[in-house]
């Protein structure tokens, strides 16, 4: 058993936060992806491997052993979290309730899922290596990226999905998907407390969709569009950010409450707005309604308190060049995605691209709309993945 998973990052165009209480959020893949490689073995240990965050973990089986839980949630869709085996694995990796480690949470995601789907039998021996062209923590759903390479890749080696790669022809089937989706969701909910799901989604099924209380609508035909995309290095964490707009909706329900359903409102008339571009002459007009909704989202999530001076520059350098900007992902930090239009030239693309450089961002243009899972054969890894997961 050696195979290689991959899976796409995201980014939210409207609805982040607004969605995991129950609003819609419209996101879509990026071309940058999270890789995994699975090795079996037999020395009687798992290793796991995490170069982008520094992190190279071991346990013998025996450890491992006794971690395992009751139950077994193999080869069926999970809804909730096994608290008690939450429990253990904290203990075990040393996690308090105020501790964040981006180390500890990757952990606690792996060893959750890998004891979940293994713990009724023999638990095997295992070097799983992850790899990601995505910023970590920054707002692109490294996290569900991370998740959904876990769940494909595990619930491949017990079993409980087909390894397509024996027909080039097959992926996974919808029921497979769904599977790994929530084995997926299992992990978010590890390292995000309250994830609303959208992220995983995306990170399994690609594309854009609109994601509404739990529901996947994939969204056909989307007009092609051009987004910069900002990353800020403000280091920030989806968990804090979540648990904060909570407290806040608590504190002010009144207040915060329109807010959120405006927010669905902005998802929807962005919705209408995408789709009336693929069936009729796209005009100025359109674009004008896109850029409107992102500057009135960027404020509500101001108003939800998920803001930052450095969002705040991005907009402001970019609206200089009549470009319009908001946030996405969870905020505080992390990164923005600009809207190009049709007609933005290059010189001015080129150009914010440099100013927002010379304030310490990262700042590319990107393409959207990359395949959601998928398993690889060696050949058809991007040669860095390979090049990184060959080490290991
Ligand atoms: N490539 C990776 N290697 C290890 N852990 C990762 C990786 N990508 C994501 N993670 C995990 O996801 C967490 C970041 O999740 P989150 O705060 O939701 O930010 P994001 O916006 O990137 O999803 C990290 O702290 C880490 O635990
Ligand atoms: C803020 C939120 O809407 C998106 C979080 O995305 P990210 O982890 O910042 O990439 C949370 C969620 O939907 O689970
Ligand atoms: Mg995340």
């Amino acid at each position: 058993m050696d195979y290689i998973v991959s899976a796409p990052g995201k980014a939210i165009l409207h609805g982040e936060h607004a969605v995991v209480h129950g609003k819609a959020a419209l996101a879509v893949s990026l071309n940058l992806r999270t890789y995994l490689r699975l090795k079996a073995s037999t020395t009687g240990k798992v290793y796991l491997n995490l170069p982008n965050i520094d992190a190279f973990l071991c346990w013998d089986l025996a450890e491992l052993k006794q971690l395992t839980p009751y139950t077994c949630g193999k080869k069926k869709e999970v809804k909730h979290l096994d608290a008690e085996l939450v429990r253990r694995l904290r203990e075990f990796v040393g996690v308090t309730n105020e501790n964040l480690d981006t180390c500890n949470m990757a952990t606690l995601a792996f060893l959750y899922i890998y004891l979940s789907l293994f713990g009724s039998e023999e638990l095997p021996s295992l070097t799983v290596s992850v790899w990601s062209e995505l910023p970590t923590g920054a707002g692109l759903g490294s996290s569900a990226a991370y998740s959904v390479c876990l769940a494909a890749a595990l619930l491949c080696a017990s079993g409980a999905i087909p390894t397509p790669l024996w027909d080039p022809t097959a992926g996974w089937c919808q029921e497979d998907l769904e599977l790994i989706n929530s084995w997926a969701f299992q992990g978010e909910m590890i390292i995000h407390g309250n994830p609303s799901g959208v992220d995983n989604a995306v990170g399994t099924w690609g594309g854009m969709l609109r994601f509404l209380a739990g529901k996947i609508i994939p969204l056909g035909r989307v007009p092609l569009l051009r987004i910069l995309l900002t990353n800020t290095k403000i280091p920030r964490s989806t968990k804090v950010l979540v648990a904060g707009v909570k407290d806040r909706i608590n504190k002010f329900p009144s207040i915060i409450t329109p807010v959120l359903d405006s927010v669905d409102a902005i998802s929807c008339t962005c919705e209408k707005v995408l789709s009336e571009m693929t069936c009729e002459p796209i005009t100025g007009e359109h674009y004008n309604i896109l850029e409107e909704l992102i500057d009135i989202n960027q404020h509500h999530l101001n108003v939800m308190g998920v803001g930052h001076p450095a969002l705040d520059t991005l907009c402001r350098v970019t609206l200089t060049r009549g470009l319009h900007s908001k946030l996405t992902g969870a905020g505080g930090g992390g990164c923005g995605i600009t809207l190009l239009r049709p007609e933005t030239d290059s010189f001015v693309v080129q150009s914010t691209v440099q100013d927002l450089r010379d304030y310490g961002f990262d700042c590319w243009e990107t393409s959207i709309g990359g395949p959601g899972v998928q398993q690889h054969a060696p050949l058809s890894v991007k040669v860095e993945a390979l090049e990184i997961l060959n080490r290991y």
